[in-house]
């Protein structure tokens, strides 16, 4: 008879090790080191400065550290050769801050420039995955032909999702993903990048300074200060360490950041959204 096994531990989708990065002469992370596990979604906080987005720069290999070593799904990015790295790649999308969407592009053709960039697919083939795309954030046919200007903020947001995830890719980067929305639009945004991360079972690694995201989406925060990880852990853990950028982040906040609240935190957040269920599966190519 089979012996019962313990169940394997997570496997981590993205490896900092011992990393110390310089800029010019300044070093802004020492001895750095942290794992993105497998279907979680990992928030990066710290104070102004602090190296937040330097690290998804190194993540996504546009940063080099001067020691240590990155790995995603397994390759070590310094030992990466130009087809290695745009094989990887494939594998991740990246939501910037201000949603980097080409002016001069509509809609359209800015969620579809992944596809046309790096695979050789038909036409009738990419206009599909387009619309399925742009109704799984929310959007409609119509607004393929718009142009970034005539776009909300909200919108623009979904429409970067969108290009984001063109490639259909197993790790999401999210760079202050609210930032510049209104309350509102912020909740309805955070609850689609909810949707998705399960519907599509996303590993999400994001920057953020804001407290209601995490509450919404992160399974774990890492704390930048001092040029090191000061924390890693859920956001109940987190709130707990004494670190003054910790105390201060959380003013206000820390009688909140408990299990129960923040469980009914995302359920009262999953009814707001129950009227506007993604759209991809009820809408006609
Ligand atoms: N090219 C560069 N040369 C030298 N220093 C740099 C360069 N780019 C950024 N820095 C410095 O590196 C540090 C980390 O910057 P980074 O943008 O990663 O911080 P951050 O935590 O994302 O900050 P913020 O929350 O303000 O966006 C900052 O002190 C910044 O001034």
């Amino acid at each position: 008879m089979a012996s019962q096994q313990a169940a394997p531990p997570p496997v981590p989708v993205i490896e900092v090790a011992a990393v110390t990065t310089m800029l010019g002469r300044a070093v802004i992370h020492r001895d750095l080191s942290l794992n993105v596990l497998t279907g979680e979604v990992l928030a990066i906080i710290g104070g102004s400065g602090s190296g937040k987005t330097t690290l998804l720069r190194l993540m996504l290999g546009l940063q080099r550290p001067a020691a240590g070593t990155v790995s995603i799904f397994g390759h070590q990015l310094r030992n990466c050769d130009a087809s290695d790295l745009a094989q990887v790649r494939n594998r991740w999308g990246v939501l910037f801050q201000q949603g980097a969407l080409f002016s001069a592009l509509n809609v359209f053709e800015n969620i579809a420039l992944p596809l046309r960039e790096l695979k050789d697919i038909p036409k009738r083939l990419i206009t599909e995955l387009v619309l399925l795309k742009l109704g799984q954030v929310g959007l409609s046919p119509a607004d393929a032909f718009k142009k970034p200007a005539e776009l909300s903020g909200g919108m623009i947001k979904r429409v970067a999702l969108a290009r984001a995830l063109i490639l259909d890719p197993a790790l999401l980067f999210l760079d202050e993903p609210t930032a510049g929305l209104d309350p509102a639009s912020s909740k309805r945004f955070v609850r689609l990048i909810e949707d998705l991360r399960s519907e599509m079972s996303l590993t999400v690694v994001m920057v953020t300074h804001d407290v209601d995201t995490l509450f919404a989406l992160a399974d774990r925060v890492a704390v930048l200060a001092d040029r090191c990880l000061v924390a890693i852990a859920p956001l109940s853990e987190v709130v707990k360490q004494p670190h003054p950028f910790i105390q201060e982040f959380f003013l206000g906040h820390a009688a909140e950041c408990n299990e129960d609240y923040i469980q009914s935190y995302r359920s009262s957040l999953r009814q707001a959204s129950g009227a506007a269920p993604v759209a991809a599966k009820s809408m006609e190519l």
